[in-house]
């Protein structure tokens, strides 16, 4: 997981704007699940090497009823390539049967045995090469066939067979996630293209005989709950409605309207559930959320623990992301004569830049 989303998922959706399909490869079997939603071919088993794996998807996709002209390999583990990248193989596809991007070396290259240097390679010419790597379909799948060794790109068949390959300019952010600590720099490129977003709920529900209090996911012992067509957490709703703002979709309502009868006494932890993967599906996350219960009783200082904790579950963060507090209104006001409870949540998030001015 990568910022609450699969690293697959990731790959993925960097990949499906540019391409007609897209072949997932691989034998995880989360794989399927990671890539829910996305429009995107089922899976095919992945082979002992990776050349294996590719080849499966080259024959997978050779069953097509109209096999592609041309095909991208690139790397699940690559969940940061700038579309740019994408674009630089595709259009030079145009002039050349194979292409990669790369990015020059720019560090002195020494070659070591047990931990001593035996060799300093001269890095003029010297690329590291990344993906997605571009070539004919055709030319590809029959060197797959006819050539079945171990190589660590596809690259590298078309070089051995004499196959011109192009290099193109790749990304410092096209980053393999292949040690722990790529996974900190592939944070820091998710974060780097994220802006902070803030969000702003409120909400009211009177007061109700016969019916439990339902605040901020759990249950609160008093002598009335409140009326509403779900559960009538106020708690959550307000809470909904500061994610749905950050986001700039609406408001609970729109999500969930008071007129279907689908959400009659429903668990409002479900509503929260789904503002939660709202902000992961925008490629997102929450930074912090403040919820604020107004009403004169009951005391909601000995349950806001437990409420932070079952907020932070269902927005699947960690509770020090989540406050919550109350207030009287000094007896003022609907709430001061314990007509009802009003709630207000402020939350912060961060999204990807949409580059939209
Ligand atoms: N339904 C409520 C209302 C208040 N409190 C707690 O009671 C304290 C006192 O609340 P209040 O009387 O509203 O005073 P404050 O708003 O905190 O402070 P002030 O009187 O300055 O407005 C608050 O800190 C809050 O933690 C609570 O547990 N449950
Ligand atoms: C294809 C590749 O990303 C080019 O740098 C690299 O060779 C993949 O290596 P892996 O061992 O399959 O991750």
């Amino acid at each position: 997981m990568l910022r609450g989303k699969p690293v697959i998922r990731r790959a993925a959706e960097a990949l499906l704007p540019h391409v007609d399909v897209l072949l997932p490869v691989g034998d995880d079997p989360l794989l399927a699940d990671s890539l829910e939603g996305l429009d995107v071919m089922p899976p095919v088993s992945g082979g002992a090497e990776r050349h294996d794996s590719v080849r499966n998807g080259l024959e997978a996709l050779a069953k097509l009823p109209e096999p592609p002209d041309l095909v991208l390999v690139h790397d699940g583990a690559r969940p940061c390539v700038p579309a740019e990248v994408v674009q630089n193989v595709i259009n030079a596809l145009k002039t050349h049967e194979g292409v990669i991007p790369a990015v020059a070396v720019i560090d002195t290259i020494k070659k070591a045995k047990d931990g001593i240097i035996i060799d300093t390679v001269p890095r003029d010419g010297l690329w590291r090469a990344q993906t997605p790597q571009g070539f004919r379909f055709g030319t590809l799948l029959e060197l797959h066939r006819t050539h079945r060794d171990a190589r660590t790109d596809d690259a590298a068949l078309l070089e051995q067979a004499g196959h011109p390959v192009a290099i193109v300019e790749g990304s410092e952010d096209n980053i393999k996630l292949t040690v722990a600590e790529d996974l900190m720099r592939l944070e820091g490129v998710i974060d780097r293209n994220l802006l902070p977003r803030v969000g702003l709920g409120y909400d009211v529900h009177a007061f109700e005989e016969g019916r439990k209090l339902i605040l901020c996911g759990i249950e609160v012992p008093h002598t009335k709950g409140l009326a509403g067509h779900s559960d009538a957490d106020v708690g959550i709703h307000t809470l909904c409605d500061a994610i749905y703002g950050a986001l700039a979709e609406g408001d609970i309502g729109r999500h969930f309207p008071p007129s279907d009868n689908e959400w009659k006494d429903m668990d409002s932890a479900r509503f929260l559930v789904h503002a939660g993967e709202r902000i992961r599906e925008r490629g997102g996350f929450l930074v912090n959320a403040d919820v604020t219960l107004i009403c004169e009783r009951p005391k909601i200082g000995p349950h806001a623990e437990a409420m932070r904790n079952r907020l932070a579950e269902l927005l699947k963060v960690s509770v020090s992301r989540i406050s919550v507090k109350a207030t009287t209104s000094e007896r003022l006001g609907f709430t001061g004569r314990e007509e009802g409870i009003a709630a207000t949540a402020t939350v912060s998030i961060m999204v990807p830049d949409t580059g939209e001015a």
